[in-house]
């Protein structure tokens, strides 16, 4: 029996229901969950009782009075995952993603590749590593202690594949600090995995034990629900909600038997889901060529917006830069400082008065500011002429030379860094996957130009 099949057997066991829907595995996507006949709009196609969820409930107290109160539940989970020896979660634990399988996460690239994302994936991927590393110093005493292999059993843990070739605990006792070394470090990836897990599958809950935490750390684990997908259109994804009883899957339109049934998990850019789901949406059929003229370039309904419809570009590499200091301690003064975006229809209304920080008068840029934009339209044109020469620049400047420079490097140059995935397919699936997010960067970089030099303003602002 396939892996999956014995996670429905247990599911099910427990209480899960599954109604027209069944996981399969997807192309590219690892598994995903697809429609087993045809659905209807409004139908419930899964619940998952509160009683299958991994939570903070059910983090066993041998395991969480070892660790510090404060915690976050993200971490507590974690550790609760990379511990947990029992074979409670087998049938679970069998499904998920392989260390690698996460060689796509961008935490696990090279530093070389990291340092080419674009700057707002660049800083999600800061903070993220700052969240793995605070959540590792909380729970990392008590995967070090020499007694810490199993809080809940004697026999040492295993990880969620089985690949069980840690014995901390003899290591350790041989005091030799070359083995201790690795023994740290074996832990620490095996807690990041776990982490990893965390963070790709788990879905917001309110329970009154995770109503004392942040909204961020309200998160639980459940079984099957985790082998959705995520869809970036602004239709076309399920319904999930849940009460103290259960998650309920529900359809939000047609289905045809086959197709595959997704769930949105947010309103997420690409760069974010390039950080913290490790995969870009859409099409990569576009070269940058501009003698093409692709129905794409107006993020028509057909083209590859639809598929990530949310997605945006951020502009602080293209703006702050050419701001003087006196100019960003105005935009700080006012609150305008950074933050900058475009998106397939709209400039931010940020970008506009940092534009004008950069090419009106002082009196403009106040009045700017004051009166909104149409105070303002005047002076629109010249804004746009400045911004979509910028634009230009940035496209010929960085956004191409990072692509040639990606595509150009060789996977043993990377190889030197603290990749998990070393081997050399895996590293250029690593560089496609960046190419390609730079590519979705250009070409909103290319319609937002064209708009620019097609009207006489922008009318738009978000
Ligand atoms: C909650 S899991 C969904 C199930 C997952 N595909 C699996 O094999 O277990 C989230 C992960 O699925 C993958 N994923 C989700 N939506 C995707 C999509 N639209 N395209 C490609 N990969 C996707 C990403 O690897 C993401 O981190």
């Amino acid at each position: 029996m396939e892996p999956h099949e014995q996670l429905l057997q247990w599911a099910e066991a427990k209480g899960v229901k599954l109604d027209g829907i069944a996981p399969q595995r997807l192309p590219g996507r690892g598994m995903g969950i697809v429609a087993t006949r045809s659905i209807q709009p409004d139908e419930i196609l899964l619940e998952v009782p509160a009683r299958c969820l991994r939570s903070i409930e059910t983090v066993p107290k041998s395991l969480s009075r070892r660790l510090p109160r404060d915690i976050s539940v993200h971490g507590l989970l974690a550790a609760d995952l990379a511990l947990d020896s029992t074979d409670t979660y087998a049938a679970w634990n069998a499904v998920c993603p392989t260390p690698a399988d996460f060689a796509s996460m961008p935490l696990h690239w090279p530093p070389a590749l990291q340092e080419l994302l674009p700057g707002p994936a660049r800083a999600l991927l800061a903070r993220q590593r700052a969240k793995v590393e605070r959540d590792w110093a909380a729970a990392s005493k008590l995967f070090l202690s020499s007694s810490s292999s199993s809080p809940s059993s004697s026999s040492p843990p295993s990880d969620a594949n089985g690949d069980d070739d840690d014995d901390g605990t003899e290591k350790k006792t041989e005091g030799d600090a070359t083995a201790a070394a690795a023994d740290a470090s074996a832990k620490k990836q095996r807690f990041i995995q776990a982490w990893l897990l965390v963070n790709t599958r788990t879905f917001y809950h309110e329970s009154p034990r995770l109503r004392r935490r942040t909204k961020e750390d309200r998160m639980v684990l459940q079984p099957v629900a985790d082998l959705f997908n995520h869809a970036g259109s602004r239709t076309g994804w399920c319904h999930v909600a849940f009460d103290a009883a259960s998650f309920t899957v529900r359809a939000d339109r047609r289905y045809a038997a086959g197709d595959e049934v997704r769930i949105c998990y947010g309103r997420h850019g690409g760069d974010l889901l390039l950080v913290e789901y490790g995969f870009v949406l859409g099409g990569d059929d576009d070269d940058g060529d501009e003698s093409r003229s692709s129905h794409d370039d107006d993020g028509n309904e057909n083209g590859w917006l639809e598929e990530n419809c949310w997605d945006e570009v951020g502009l602080d590499d293209v703006l702050l830069p050419r701001l003087s200091d006196s100019a960003k301690d105005k935009l700080s003064e006012v609150g305008f400082l950074g933050g900058y975006v475009l998106d397939a229809g709209t400039v931010c209304y940020r970008t506009q008065v940092a534009l004008r920080a950069l090419c009106c008068l002082e009196e403009e840029w106040r009045r700017f500011i004051e009166d909104g934009e149409d105070g303002d339209a005047a002076r629109q044109g010249d804004v746009d002429r400045v911004f979509a020469g910028l634009l230009e620049e940035y496209r010929t400047q960085t956004i191409r030379k990072t692509v040639a420079k990606v595509a150009a490097m060789d996977g043993e140059e990377e190889g030197k860094g603290e990749s998990s995935g070393k081997n050399s397919s895996s590293t250029k699936a690593q560089r496609e996957l960046l190419c390609k997010r730079w590519r979705h960067v250009d070409r909103l970089v290319r319609i937002t130009v064209k708009r620019l030099k097609g009207e006489t303003g922008m009318n738009k602002t978000h």
